[in-house]
């Protein structure tokens, strides 16, 4: 289905990675999400480079998917255990890491941003990249919240800049949602479709609207959870449980805000909030201020609404 049928093909060059496949994948940021990205990745057959700011960070990212390909075999080689641990290397020599993002762009197909969720911190990223990475490579950005457009802006390959937002944890969740902007051409949106199907993802094609499709619903969700709480109508633990229990959900609001992070959830909430000040949904949160002021950022710091041991 033509994803741009209504679009006016702009005057930009239509020459992509070769035949639009993408094989060879930098992913800028060794968190959550991009260390997530890059053992899906790799493990679906791509060479994949991940850069982060220092080695200590990248060593922990790889421990982290080193950990995560240990759950993933213990089911999918549950009865053959050496199967299992070649599986795990096969994987782990596909990917590769290094603090230098210019030079680890050279050979992209795809270069890929999971950083934080600051919009000068990725367009400062993709406008220096964008004077070091070959013509073709395709730039693409993890963000949650952030207009792909505002991102894109600071680069020359407005035709070949999207959206790809995976979900967390990346190796469990199975949709992506692929954002085309009005100068994305087409060539760039069915590469990035077809990148996610071939990471065993289903895509979704989404328009560069606020928080895309599921953090346009999750969002207005999850903050009217923290208004109860803070109105005194509920505690966190029984607005989670009624949450699972009620509808159906694998984490209450509570939960998957410590599984997500507090402080990219502050950046998400303070960002729609700059844009839509008088919009009461967005009003800023105490609590949440307070939890992210203390570094309390959730899960990856052993607390946040909830103590993690
Ligand atoms: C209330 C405050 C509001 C404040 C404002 C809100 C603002 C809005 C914030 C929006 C944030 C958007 C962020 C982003 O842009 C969009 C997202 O990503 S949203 C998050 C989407 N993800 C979810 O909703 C996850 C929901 N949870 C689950 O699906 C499951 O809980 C789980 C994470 C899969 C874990 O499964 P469980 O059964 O619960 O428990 P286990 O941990 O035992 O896991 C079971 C089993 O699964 C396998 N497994 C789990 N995790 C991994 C992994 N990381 N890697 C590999 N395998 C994994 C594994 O086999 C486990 O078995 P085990 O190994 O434990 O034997
Ligand atoms: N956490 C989630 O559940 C989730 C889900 C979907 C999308 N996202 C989005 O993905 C992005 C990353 O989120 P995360 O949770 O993985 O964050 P994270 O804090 O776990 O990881 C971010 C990583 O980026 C690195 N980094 C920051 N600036 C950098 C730079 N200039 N160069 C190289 N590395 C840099 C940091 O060192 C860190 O390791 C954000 O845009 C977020 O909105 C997050």
């Amino acid at each position: 289905m033509a994803f741009f049928t209504h679009q006016i093909r702009r005057g930009f060059s239509s020459s992509i990675i070769k035949n639009g496949v993408i094989k060879n994948v930098t992913i800028i940021g060794g968190g959550q999400m991009g260390a997530g990205i890059a053992q899906v990745a790799a493990s679906t057959g791509h060479t994949v480079t991940l850069v982060d700011t220092s080695e200590d960070i990248l060593k922990k990212s790889r421990k982290g998917i080193e950990g995560s390909l240990k759950r993933v075999v213990k089911k999918k080689f549950a009865d053959k255990p050496e199967a299992g641990e070649e599986f795990i290397q096969n994987v782990l020599q596909n990917v590769s890491i290094s603090t230098d993002a210019g030079a680890s762009v050279q050979a992209a197909d795809l270069l890929l941003e999971a950083i934080v969720e600051n919009l000068k911190v990725k367009q400062d990223l993709f406008g220096h990249l964008d004077e070091l990475a070959p013509a073709n490579t395709i730039f693409a950005s993890n963000t949650s919240s952030l207009p792909i457009t505002d991102i894109a802006g600071s680069t020359s390959r407005l035709d070949r800049f999207g959206g790809l937002h995976f979900f967390n944890p990346v190796p469990m969740m199975k949709l992506v949602e692929v954002v085309g902007t009005s100068t994305t051409s087409q060539e760039t949106f069915d590469s990035l479709l077809n990148f996610s199907k071939a990471l065993g993802k289903t895509p979704v094609s989404c328009k560069d609207t606020p928080g895309f499709i599921v953090n346009r619903l999750l969002v207005p969700y999850m903050m009217e959870a923290l208004r109860l709480h803070e109105r005194g109508h509920g505690s966190k633990e029984d607005i989670d449980i009624a949450m699972k229990l009620g509808a159906g959900y694998p984490m209450g609001p509570f939960e998957l805000c410590d599984y997500v992070g507090l402080d990219t959830v502050k950046f998400i909430i303070d960002g729609w909030s700059a844009k839509d000040p008088h919009n009461p949904l967005f009003a800023s949160s105490e609590l949440l201020n307070k939890l992210v002021a203390e570094g309390k950022y959730g899960k990856k710091t052993g607390e946040g609404f909830y103590k993690y041991k």
